[in-house]
């Protein structure tokens, strides 16, 4: 079968949407034309779904679309919880976990593993190296502010340039701060091809908004 060379096209970017807790929302993700849908698991956040719920989202989610458990530093019995009842592809783990319990989280879920590392300045930038020889992938997101109540999914970006071009041993993800209007110029600085966002397809803290996801991918996927 002849093979279709197209020298010119840019590989196409997968969009991951975060803290979803309704059913609309997973359909407004996969309809949208996103690749992964985030469950987060945090007492503390706008978002968190209990177990049962993570397990209606899942269970019903269309075909196709890839489940991320987001966990901050989960001990071992949250976790086979968490991986028993809902029907997984990743963990996303969004703490001060060590490179060690990243290896054990894989171990013991026996899923891949995305180790989310936060950014502000360059004296960051190490931390990437070192998650990425033991993470199956990365995110790369903004460092919380140190009186933030989340360590996560403060709607906050940090300077993209600090990362422009770079590539490292895992495939990555970039978050911060992503929104309908700024991605296609985070992607284009950064060459990242896989976005995550949260705050920024949010009618109001938990609350995702239809028209902004579809709008947030439409603009990750536009042709560069
Ligand atoms: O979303 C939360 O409430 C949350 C809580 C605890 C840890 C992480 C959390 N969110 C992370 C994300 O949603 C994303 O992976 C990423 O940080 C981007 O968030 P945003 O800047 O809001 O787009």
């Amino acid at each position: 079968m002849p093979v279709l060379i197209q020298p010119n096209r840019a590989p196409s970017v997968r969009v991951k949407i975060c803290g979803l807790s309704r059913p609309e929302d997973v359909f407004a993700t996969a309809s949208a034309g996103a690749v992964y849908a985030g469950f987060v698991f945090f007492a503390k956040s706008p978002r968190n779904i209990s177990i049962e719920q993570a397990r209606a989202l899942a269970v019903e989610a269309p075909l196709g679309l890839a489940k991320v458990a987001l966990l901050v530093n989960p001990d071992d019995a949250l976790l086979m919880a968490v991986n028993s009842a809902v029907p997984l592809d990743m963990i996303q783990l969004h703490g001060s976990e060590s490179p060690e319990r990243v290896a054990e989280v894989k171990a013991l879920t026996g899923l891949p593993v995305m180790k989310a590392v936060g950014v502000a300045s360059a004296d960051d930038l190490a931390a990437l190296d070192t998650y990425s020889e033991v993470a199956d992938q990365i995110l790369v997101d903004a460092k919380p502010p140190k009186d933030a109540d989340l360590p996560g999914g403060n709607g906050l970006s940090f300077d993209w340039r600090l990362i422009a071009g770079r590539q490292w041993k895992a495939p990555w993800m970039l978050a911060g701060g992503l929104t309908p209007d700024n991605v296609a110029e985070a992607i284009r600085l950064t060459g990242a091809q896989q976005v995550d966002v949260s705050s920024g397809v949010e009618a109001a803290p938990g609350v995702k908004d239809a028209e902004l996801i579809a709008a947030f991918v439409r603009a990750a996927l536009a042709r560069r």
